[in-house]
Order: C-alpha cells, then structure tokens, then sequence
C-alpha cells in the first residue's frame, strides 16, 4: 500500500472515530483512559505470521498497523482496513449489545452465558481488546467474568471449554510436576490463583470444572488490580472429584475418580507448590475455593514459607472487617466502638470462620492487645451452622470453630441452648450485625429479619455474603422492605436494581439500590446497597509482588482492610455507603496496595521488585510509593511489535 493511501486511510479512520465518539460518549472516556504506545519502547517477538494472529497476547488484529503487517508477514492474512483500537471496540460492543435488548437485569439475565462465550472468545484471541473492553464496563461486566454467571460457567464447563486457559496438575502427574510446569510459556509468573474446585461459590465440589473460578479471578486481578495478564496463571490441581453426577458423565473432564484425601492430598499440593517456586521463586499463590477441611491446613502448612494466602479465609474477612467498621461508622460512632457490636454469624466454614478470627483480633487490639482482650472479644458473636447456635456442648465440634464456641451456662442465661435456630438467636440477642457465609439462599428469612427489627442497634446492618446470587442469604429488597430503610445492606453476589416503595415517616418514597462487584472491590451503592465480595484482595497480590515481601504476614492483611475501612468518606458513610464503587477500583487498588507494601517494609519483609531493591524502597515516601505502585499498574495498550530471531 502506498505511504499516501496509507495516510488516507488513517485520515479516514480518524473522521470515523470522530463520528463515533459524537454517537457514543463513552468512546470518549475510553480513549482518555488509553494513553498512545508511540514513543514506546518496541516488543521484540519471536514469531511471525499466523503464530502471532492466533497468540491473544500479542493478537492486535485489524489494528495492525501496514508497516507491521509487513515487518511481521502479517500482509495479505487479515482484511485490509486497518482500525483503531476504538473502532475494534466500538465494533466488539455492537456485537455484545445485541444481546441486552431484553436483558438488564443482572443476575437473572437469560444471555448471561451467550456474554461470557462472546467475552471468552475476544480474551482467546486478543487480551488487550478483552482487557480494554472489561475495564470499560466494568460494572457491566464483572458479573459476567465473575460472579454469579462464574457459577454457572463452571457448572457448564464440560460443554463451554473451547481452549485451555491456565495449567491443570492432577494426581496422575505426581512425579512429573517439576518438568511440567517448564510448559508454560512465561518466564515471569506474578500470580497464581489454584483451586482443587471442592467448594466452588455456593455451588460445592465442580472438580476440575472449578478452573473457571480461577480464570475469573485473575481476569478481575488483571482489570482491577493492573496485574499483567502474561504473567498471571490459572491452575486447577485435580485430586478427583467426590461430585457423584461428576463422576459418572461420559463428558467430564476431570480425573473420575473420588478425591484423594489425607497425606496422599497434601503429597499433590506440596509437589505443586515446590514446583511453581522453583521455577518462578517470585510468584503469589492464591488458595481459591478449597473445602474448609484443608483451607485452613494448607493455609497453615504454606503460609509462613511461601508467599501464599487463602481469598476465602484472609481476603474476604479483610473486606468483611473493612464493611463491619464501616457499619459503625454508619451508626454515626467511632470505630473504637467496634468491640461494643453484637454480631451473629451464619456459616462456620472457611469464610466465616476467617471473618470471626479477624474481627476477634481487630476487637482485641482495640482492646488493648492483651489475653484478657482476646477472651472479652469472644463473648461479642453468636455462631451458627447447619446445626444451630455452635456451645461448648457441641459433640465433634470442628477445631477451628472452638473458640466460638459459646459457654453453655451463658448462653442459657440469654434464653438460648445449644443448636438453638438462627431465628431463636437473632430474636435473644437483638445484634448489631447478621452475617450470613453459610452458602444457603433465602436464610435470612421473612422471620429472621423481623427478628432483626428489634436489633438494639440504631442501624443495623445485613452482610449476605454467599455465592453465587441464588445462595445469598437475602436479597436487598427483602431486606429494606422487612427491616426498614435505616439499614446498611451488602451482598456478595451483584444485585439488579431494584425500585422499592418503601414505607417512611415522610410518606412513600422510591429507593434504587444497586450493588457491584464487592469484596476485590466492594460495592458501588446508590443508597445502602453494596456488593461485599473479597475480590479487593487481589490487590494483596500487587502489594506483595511490588514490595517483594517474603510471605504475607496478619499485619499486611490488616493494613489492606484498614486502608479499605478508611477510603469511604465520612458523608458516604453516614448515607449508609460503607464500600467504594466498582468503578473507583484501580484507584482503589493503588491505596490498599501502597498501605500493603508500607506494611510490609515495617516488618522488614520487604525484598524489593526489579530495580527497586529493599534499601531503595525503604527510602520511598507515602507520595513516592503510591506513585512507584501506580506506574507497576499494567494498562491494555498495544505496544509497537518487532520479530526477533529466536
Ligand atoms: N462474599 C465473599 O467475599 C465470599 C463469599 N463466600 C461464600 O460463602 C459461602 C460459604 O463459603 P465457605 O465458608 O467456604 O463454605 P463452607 O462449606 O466451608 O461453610 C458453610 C458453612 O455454612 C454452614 N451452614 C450450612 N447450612 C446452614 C444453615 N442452614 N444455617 C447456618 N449455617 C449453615 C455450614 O455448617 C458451614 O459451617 C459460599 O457461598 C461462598 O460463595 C466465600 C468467600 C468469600
Ligand atoms: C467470592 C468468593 O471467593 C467465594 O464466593 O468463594
Ligand atoms: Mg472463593
């Protein structure tokens, strides 16, 4: 093609986007958000032609340039307009839009799956459109990506899987896991999310169809977070399955075989963790989605030589402690007042055991830090499981739930009894906050939440946390329309806006509630409403990758709940808004992980990250480190492509 026609068609394509933006305002927020790689330092690649077309981390697509095209032999193998990144998306969009004529409503949106397929599709082969197009929408599209419609994508895995995505060790690889992880094509891993897919969400053992969970988490790291997505990595470790419908269907495609359990399991997992830090001695390691029985052992077994952490135990009760301080705050006291909170907790597995453990310590160091602190915190939480009110009079009582444990003889003076129902405790205790992890829908009954009206708080709060929406304890509109509007309401999974005729002293009034993509990133509430999801705690991983600590200690966990706790305004809060939006998350993100790498440096585990080794990141101010975390952000921009001989 001729330099002149070449120009021409720039000129055009100019003009087009022009008209575009004119059509399409967010065009125009989209394109400030993409800074130009002219000027960049070029990537030097090792494959030409079609290898590059079908690599979706160095895919451009219609967007390469004609030099390009020639430089890499690229001519003659795609059409010959060559468009912008704005009309690659703009064009991307019109195609997903056309599937949400009908459909805007969240969660119970019929096309959520045809979304995920057509999202699936741009991430095989073009990351940077896909990740342009997510940080976009974020909003829009978290809930596709990732919870709820996650759930669903796993439990459909068998017939949605097209391409790998991510790394799958099982336990016929034992032996071969220190080769086999030379397969991947990266050099550098920052960040590992694994799952053994026994607890997926609310959904239970998925087996190895819980590799979605993974992907969506790191696909909400690498949006939210800035990760790199060349150097994230989703694994699945297949120990089996105990799903018996798993078990038998002729298409699944996981190991059929029941789950190792005992020394044989921790075998598996201790071979993969020595395999991926041998070769990326750098990288985080996120437990995802384990069954409790071994959250809490691997969590143990790893966390004090591995750089390691468990989302479900220590990142959602990060987001828990920041949203349970935010609701003291909303009652217009202090957050000293915290230990004062009577909380009822339903569910006593992974998650909810976490949460109770870190509110407990965050009480006690209010406390004064001491062992008489550490007991008078205990007496502050009621919990119950599947069985009821847990006392000491529980048989086979589950170690990790034993100091929550309520003394029998106290319990009796409350009017309660051991296996006491979650009605009969919310009813004795009249708590300040109801905290549902329990994985069971609609547990916050229309009783329950009566129950909740005699709270003697004077605002009191609803977490319904589980996963995926169908398993949330209570949806928003039950509770604002059975307990009041006077509430704080947050959940785990987004809800679809919902208009409210509710009941106040000054007459009838409509309330819209909205909730986002919360625990990475709480909650974007136009009144009360908020998604709690531990999702902000991906940004534990950029904190701990750029401050290059050597494990992630209780502090640093702490510093990110706290940083999370104090973002949201003290106006905000009083309105009840105790999560920042979705849409502030990168923002966000630069806070928390600054909070977490200055942390880090306190507890001298900082090593430092590439040029910046622990004497220089010792030196940095608060300014300088938020301003050393921001510039590490990766952003979707095509960078310039230049073919390298191998
Ligand atoms: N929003 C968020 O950030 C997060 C949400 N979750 C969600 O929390 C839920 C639980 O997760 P895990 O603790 O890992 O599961 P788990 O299976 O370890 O624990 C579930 C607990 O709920 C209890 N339970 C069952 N039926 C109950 C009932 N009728 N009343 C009271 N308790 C009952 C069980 O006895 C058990 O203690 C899942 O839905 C998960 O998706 C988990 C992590 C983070
Ligand atoms: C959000 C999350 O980690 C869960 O539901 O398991
Ligand atoms: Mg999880």
């Amino acid at each position: 093609m001729s330099s002149k026609l070449y120009g021409q068609m720039r000129a055009s394509s100019s003009s087009v986007l022009k008209r575009l933006k004119q059509k399409n305002p967010w065009l125009s927020q989209w394109s400030r958000s993409f800074t130009t790689t002219e000027g960049h330092r070029p990537t030097m690649v090792h494959k030409r032609s079609l290898d590059i077309l079908h690599d979706p981390w160095f895919n451009k697509g219609t967007a390469f340039t004609m030099t390009e095209r020639d430089r890499l032999d690229l001519r003659g193998l795609l059409p010959p307009n060559v468009m912008s990144t704005e009309q690659q998306i703009e064009r991307f969009m019109a195609d997903l839009k056309r599937l949400e004529v009908q459909a805007r409503d969240g969660p119970s949106d019929p096309y959520a799956l045809a979304k995920w397929r057509i999202l699936n599709r741009l991430h095989d082969r073009n990351e940077t459109m896909y990740y342009n197009v997510l940080i976009a929408n974020i909003e829009e599209y978290a809930p596709i990506v990732y919870t709820p419609t996650v759930g669903l994508v796993c439990q459909n895995y068998s017939g949605l899987f097209r391409r790998p995505r991510g790394m799958y060790f099982s336990a016929e690889d034992r032996g071969e896991m220190m080769s086999m992880v030379y397969n991947w094509p990266a050099d550098q891993v920052d960040m590992i999310v694994v799952t053994d897919g026994s607890r997926i969400l609310g959904l239970g053992d998925l087996g190895v169809q819980g590799i979605g969970i993974a992907i969506g988490k790191l696909d909400l790291y690498v949006a939210a977070a800035g990760i790199n997505p060349q150097r994230v990595l989703p694994v699945m470790i297949d120990v089996g399955t105990n799903n018996e419908k798993l078990l038998k269907d002729p298409l699944y495609l996981g190991l059929q075989r029941h789950r190792l359990d005992g020394d044989e399991y921790i075998a598996v997992v201790d071979e993969f963790m020595e395999a991926v830090f041998t070769r990326w001695p750098h990288v985080t390691v996120q437990f995802e989605d384990f069954q409790s029985k071994w959250a809490f052992k691997l969590l143990q077994r790893y966390r004090t030589t591995y750089r390691m952490f468990n989302d479900d135990v220590q990142g959602t009760a990060g987001v828990a402690i920041a949203g349970l301080l935010g609701a003291v705050r909303a009652q217009g006291r202090p957050m000293i007042d915290f230990p004062k909170q009577k909380i009822v907790v339903a569910g006593a597995g992974s998650a909810g055991i976490g949460v109770l453990n870190a509110a407990r310590k965050t009480m006690a160091r209010m406390l004064g830090n001491n062992e008489s602190a550490y007991e008078s915190a205990l007496r502050q939480f009621w919990v119950v499981d599947a069985n009821g009110l847990i006392t000491d009079e529980r048989e086979n009582i589950d170690p990790d739930a034993l100091p929550f444990a309520r003394k029998i003889k106290e319990i009796h003076r409350q009017g309660l009894r051991e296996g006491a129902s979650l009605v009969e405790v919310v009813k004795q205790v009249k708590p300040d906050v109801l905290l549902g992890l329990s994985a069971v829908g609609g547990l916050f009954s229309k009783e329950v939440l009566e129950a909740l009206k005699c709270s003697t708080s004077t605002r009191p709060a609803i977490f319904a946390m589980s996963n995926p929406t169908k398993n949330a304890e209570c949806t928003p509109e039950e509770a604002f329309s059975i307990v009041g509007d006077n509430i704080v309401f947050a959940s785990g999974s987004p809800f679809k806006d919902v208009d409210l005729e509710l009941q106040s002293k000054s007459g009838t009034r409509s309330a819209k509630f909205s909730s986002i993509l919360g625990k990475f990133f709480a909650g974007m509430p136009s009144l009360q409403s908020v998604e709690i999801n531990n999702n902000p705690f991906s940004v534990i991983g950029l904190g701990t990758l750029l401050s290059g600590s050597r494990i992630i200690s209780d502090g640093m966990l702490q510093a990110a709940a706290e940083c999370l706790a104090a973002y949201m305004s003290e106006e905000e809060v009083l309105k009840g808004v105790i999560y920042p939006s979705i849409s502030s998350i990168r923002d966000i993100t630069k806070e928390v992980a600054a909070a977490v790498i200055k942390e880090s440096i306190e507890e001298d585990l900082a090593e430092g990250y590439r040029e910046m080794d622990a004497r220089e990141l010792q030196k940095l101010s608060q300014e300088e480190i938020l301003e050393y975390v921001k510039n590490n952000m990766w952003s979707p921009e095509y960078p310039t492509l230049v073919y390298k001989q191998d």
